[in-house]
């Protein structure tokens, strides 16, 4: 197989470049765009003044490391296995546990989609606790720990901005349960990210195919694209044709960490009737997951029976298809939702391969109408519950929230979730702030993503020009990307991360300085920026045709500025 329909090389005057670690032998890597000296004429004289490269957070992988040949037949690298090598909390197994995976693997019908390049998954030994919030609890600080704090930091210190962001501050996050790093030891493909409300606002990117479309190649494609693009996980919500082997195809090609709905595979096989779903099918498949290396289940285990009825007030019933399968279960069988009665079982799988939690908001509000009501805050109190359940396990949580959102309304939704979560990071579907632009709704949806994460959401999920509509393409997942790194760097400036502000400073000297080549390279989409600039130049730098050369409002002022130079 081959990913040969997406362009890698899209980011000129940057080069990635690693930061060694302190504590542990890990490199952290960055990406360094290298920018232009600002040159100025006054009185005659030629001044020129180098201006300092700005270090990007990066989460392209490999890819765009020019010293490493990836070939998505073979995999990433596997650079964390060596992290964990010395550890003996874990183990080999001999081969996979789960009797789907087996099954699969002796299917010989499979070979020609099958990713060849197999390891034998590993797993936590018997009693042992191993999560990043168990070591986090007994007081040590894992490689992973020390990698996200070096990350957050993007190498700010050189420039002389403080940071109170430390390994020591990541492992008290990670044991309060105010962060997540997902990082299942079976993914050691993934460098590791932290989502919590004190770090770099974080996006997901969703993916996957559907019934009615999209080969392997094509979600590889998307997966490494949303990475290149700067996705900082990645759920795959596979529900097509074969969801287990297009996952492997993902997770071993993925330098972030994967999530997926696993209830969406138990449907698939009972061929999609909700009534034939067992608390075994779903066991067996979470094994199955958390052996190829999922880094974060979304578990809707909030949805209760007795909250079924609700739904009848609401003009969009409900519109995540997890919360609609389990309701659905539920009502069929008239008992309680098999993931709230087996949640401490599920737990203890997860806590064997540090698989995290993402408690799924089936009850989420899917129009303006249905936002805040009764139904989605009080599945917002059982996730409460269940996260205390998770933490006595050692299992990292997330808490997944709305959805279709008002702004006026979306303060509550951020309160309510700390006063009933114990400040678990927050995970939210944008919120879309209107229900009337489809086409748009990357916009729609930003615009609530960028306030709610301003407000304490750790992670925003974004949302693509296809929602409501279609399953979305290469360009929908670049456009969504691109939407909602905005959202998240916006929130980032307002809550005051250390060092946000640096890209931004220096995209705008590079402006004032008619430095355009740095100002395309500084941008989110440099191809796009340069794109517009260069179809329209009329071949004097100094201005561009927004306002033409008499009109140049920088040009005029900085004439004005150099000539008050003494
Ligand atoms: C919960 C959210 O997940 C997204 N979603 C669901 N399935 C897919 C898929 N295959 N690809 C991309 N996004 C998807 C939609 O945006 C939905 O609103
Ligand atoms: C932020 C977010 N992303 C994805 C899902 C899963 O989808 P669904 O609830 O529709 O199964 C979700 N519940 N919340
Ligand atoms: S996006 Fe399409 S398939 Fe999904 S719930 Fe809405 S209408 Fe149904
Ligand atoms: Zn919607």
């Amino acid at each position: 197989m081959e990913i040969n329909d997406i362009d890698l090389q899209s980011y000129p005057g940057s080069e990635k470049v690693y930061v060694d670690g302190k504590i542990h032998n890990i490199k952290v890597a960055m990406r360094k765009v290298s920018l232009t000296p600002t040159v100025k004429i006054i009185n005659g004289e030629r001044l020129v003044y180098e201006n300092a490269p700005v270090y990007i957070y990066d989460t392209s992988g490999p890819y765009t490391d020019s010293s490493i040949n990836t070939d998505i037949n073979k995999g990433l690298p596997r650079t964390r296995e060596s992290w964990t090598a010395e550890r003996d909390d874990l183990e080999q197994l001999d081969g996979i546990t789960s009797d789907y995976g087996r099954r699969r693997e002796a299917d010989t019908s499979l070979d020609s989609i099958r990713f060849t390049h197999r390891h034998a998954p590993r797993k936590a030994r018997k009693g042992a606790a191993i999560t990043q919030m168990a070591l986090a609890r007994k007081g040590i600080i894992t490689p992973e720990m020390e990698y996200v704090a070096i990350r957050e930091n993007m190498n700010n210190d050189m420039l002389g901005i403080k940071s109170h962001i430390t390994p020591e501050l990541v492992r008290e996050e990670i044991a309060a349960g105010r962060a997540v790093i997902p990082a299942n030891i079976n993914h050691p493909e993934s460098e590791p990210m932290i989502i919590g409300s004190k770090f770099l606002v974080k996006l997901n990117t969703n993916i996957g195919n559907s019934a009615l479309s999209s080969g392997i190649e094509e979600e590889v494609s998307k997966a490494v694209w949303s990475c290149y693009w700067g996705g900082d996980t990645l759920m795959d919500l596979s529900t097509g044709e074969n969801i287990h082997e297009t996952r492997e195809w993902i997770i071993r090609n993925c330098p972030v960490p994967v999530g997926t709905v696993p209830v969406y595979q138990a449907l698939e096989k009972v061929n999609g009737d909700v009534n034939a779903l067992t608390w075994e099918i779903y066991r067996d498949t979470l094994i199955e997951q958390a052996e190829q290396g999922v880094d974060y289940f979304t578990i809707h285990a909030g949805v209760l029976r007795a909250h079924a009825d609700l739904i009848q007030e609401r003009l969009t019933g409900i519109v995540s298809r997890g919360g609609s399968i389990m309701t659905q279960w539920t009502v069929l069988h008239n008992e309680e939702n098999f993931l709230y009665t087996h949640f401490e079982d599920i737990c203890e799988i997860l806590a064997s391969y540090d698989v995290a939690v993402s408690l799924g908001d089936g009850m989420r509000p899917g129009c303006i109408h249905d936002a805040n009501d009764k139904s989605q805050f009080l599945e917002l109190d059982v996730l409460g519950e269940l996260t205390e359940i998770a933490w006595r396990h050692n299992v990292q949580v997330l808490i997944e929230g709305p959805g279709h959102v008002p702004m006026h309304k979306i303060r509550e939704n951020m309160d309510r979730q700390l006063s009933s979560c114990h400040e678990a990071p927050f995970y939210t579907l944008g919120p879309l702030t209107t229900d009337i632009a489809p086409g748009y709704d990357h916009i729609t949806s930003a615009i609530g993503a960028a306030q709610i994460a301003w407000m304490g959401t750790a992670m925003i999920c974004y949302v693509t020009p296809k929602e409501h509509l279609a399953l979305p393409d290469l360009e929908d997942v670049r456009n969504g990307v691109i939407t909602y790194k905005i959202a998240a760097h916006a929130a980032d400036l307002a809550k005051g991360h250390p060092g946000a502000q640096v890209r931004d400073d220096a995209m705008s000297k590079a402006r004032y300085d008619f430095r355009w080549k740095d100002q395309f390279n500084l941008s989110l989409d440099p191809a796009r920026s340069r794109q517009y600039y260069v179809e329209s130049h009329k071949g004097d730098d100094r201005f561009c045709t927004m306002c033409g050369p008499n009109f140049c409002a920088m040009r005029i002022s900085q004439s004005v500025a150099d000539n008050c130079v003494k």
